[in-house]
């Protein structure tokens, strides 16, 4: 938790410049991975340590003082964040899966993304009604599979705390699909 107090106490030129950094390690990708989507390449920002680990602790001094009972990230790529960010906030993690991958008994929501849809899953006892859960993932582009998770988490009787994510893409306005929820995010294009 130290870089987590220092993040709290820095200035808005500071965190601008931090972010600029964190944005110059992103990749873009043109047609991937279908001919007209700019891909955001993360991989390029997760091989760098410090970038990632600053990412996480960034993540984590945004919600140290909540109070919240889990951390659910998104297969696959919002596991990346959502391990450790739970591991962090010293919260259980819950992994949100495509289609047929958990084992046990499940809820199941269908869903559209920037390109393509798909179902999301959640086991029917991974959320005990009451509990808060906050909804971590890699990247905000049209909402949709973070809306989905939000309904996988609220059919379970789960309060939704807020969703945090690393990059949010603002020209295709996911926010607008989150209306109502507290949403985080680090890097904005
Ligand atoms: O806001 P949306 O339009 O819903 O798009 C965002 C989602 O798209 C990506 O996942 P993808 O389905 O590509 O899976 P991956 O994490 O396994 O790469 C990304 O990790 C988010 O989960
Ligand atoms: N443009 C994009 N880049 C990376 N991941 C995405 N998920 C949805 N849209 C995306």
């Amino acid at each position: 938790m130290r870089l987590v107090l220092a993040h709290a106490r820095e200035n808005v030129e500071g965190r601008s410049r931090a972010m600029d950094h964190l944005k110059a390690l992103i990749r873009d990708v043109p047609d991937f991975p279908t001919k007209g989507i700019l891909f955001k390449d993360i991989t390029t920002l997760l091989k760098d340590a410090d970038a990632f680990g600053e990412v996480i602790d960034r993540m984590a001094s945004r919600y140290v003082d909540d109070e919240i009972d889990l951390v659910a990230a998104i297969e696959s790529r919002g596991f990346i964040f959502g391990a450790p960010l739970a591991y962090e906030l010293g919260l259980g993690f819950v992994p949100v899966r495509k289609l047929g991958k958990l084992p046990a008994e499940t809820i199941e929501q269908e869903y559209t993304l920037e390109y393509g849809s798909n179902h999301l899953e959640m086991h029917v006892d991974a959320v005990q009604p009451g509990q808060r859960v906050l909804i971590v993932d890699d990247l905000l582009a049209t909402g949709g599979t973070a809306k989905a998770t939000a309904q996988l988490v609220e059919r379970l009787g789960g309060i939704v705390h807020g969703f945090a994510f690393m990059v949010e893409l603002t020209f295709l306005n996911g926010r607008s699909r989150l209306e109502g929820y507290d949403v985080f995010t680090l890097i904005q294009y």
